[in-house]
């Protein structure tokens, strides 16, 4: 059986990917030239790489096209329902590190926390005739975050696809939800982050899909070895 494995082809995890393949034992060459997205890895001759974006990375582990995977642990949890049943968690490779927040307006003296935005969130319709809407590209972690976790339920979802942080100033919505790891974007943007705001802290994954025929297969468990022994 040939495994699979899925690493960022561009992006800002594609060259750490690489390096803890190769401080692994691995060394990834491409097939053909330059700019294949197809390689293997010297000495697995079973193992077969197939070089894709970190977001398409984690809707194949979801679908099992590939066996592996490097990814961030939010594009997993944002992917795929239910992630812990279709996907393991092989690994934490210590780079990629970025938190999903929720972060409201500087302005908003009086919320600190979800509770807070909670109240903010009941008396919104009331008060601006609209529910109190959310700039996000993670419908799924904030839905599980605010309806699940902390029981809000009146808010409205605005999809934003890049620049977030600019959605509460140019009106489209009131706060948001996104990836920070400096802080700088938020406070260029006059947002600061909820006391209990963080949904989740991510970080680059090796991420292996849960399928039966992995059970006992001596190359998965030697890519899975050879990686954690790397970090
Ligand atoms: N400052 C940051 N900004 C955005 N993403 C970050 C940051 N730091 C780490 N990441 C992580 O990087 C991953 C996204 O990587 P990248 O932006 O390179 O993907 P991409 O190549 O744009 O993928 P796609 O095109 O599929 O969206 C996410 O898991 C994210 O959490
Ligand atoms: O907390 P900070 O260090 O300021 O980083 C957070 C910002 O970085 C990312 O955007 P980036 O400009 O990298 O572009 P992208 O959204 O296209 O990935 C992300 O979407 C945030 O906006």
């Amino acid at each position: 059986m040939t495994i699979t494995i899925g690493l960022p082809s561009k992006g800002r995890m594609k060259d750490d990917a690489s390096a803890v393949f190769e401080r692994a034992g691995m060394k990834i060459v491409a097939v053909g030239n330059d700019r294949s997205y197809r390689g293997r890895v010297e000495g697995f001759d079973d193992v077969e790489i197939a070089f894709l974006s970190a977001s398409e990375i984690s809707r194949e582990i979801g679908n099992g096209t590939v066996d592996f995977g490097v990814t961030g642990e939010d594009l997993i949890r944002e992917g795929l329902a239910e992630a812990d049943k279709r996907v393991e968690i092989a690994a934490r490779l210590g780079f990629g590190h970025a938190d999903v927040v929720v972060a409201v307006p500087d302005i908003w003296l009086d919320v600190e926390t979800m509770a807070d935005l909670g109240d903010v969130a009941a008396e919104f319709r009331s008060r601006h005739g609209r529910r109190l809407a959310i700039a996000t590209k993670y419908w799924r972690l904030t839905q599980q975050h605010f309806s699940h976790s902390h029981g809000i339920q009146l808010y409205r979802i605005v999809e934003s696809l890049g620049a977030t942080e600019g959605a509460p100033a140019a009106g489209q919505a009131d706060i948001i939800v996104d990836i920070t790891s400096t802080g700088s974007t938020l406070k260029a943007n006059h947002l600061k982050l909820l006391s209990d705001g963080v949904i989740l802290r991510s970080e680059a994954c090796l991420v292996r899909a849960r399928k039966p025929e992995h059970e006992g297969n001596e190359t998965v468990a030697r890519i899975t070895k050879a990686v954690q022994a790397a970090l």
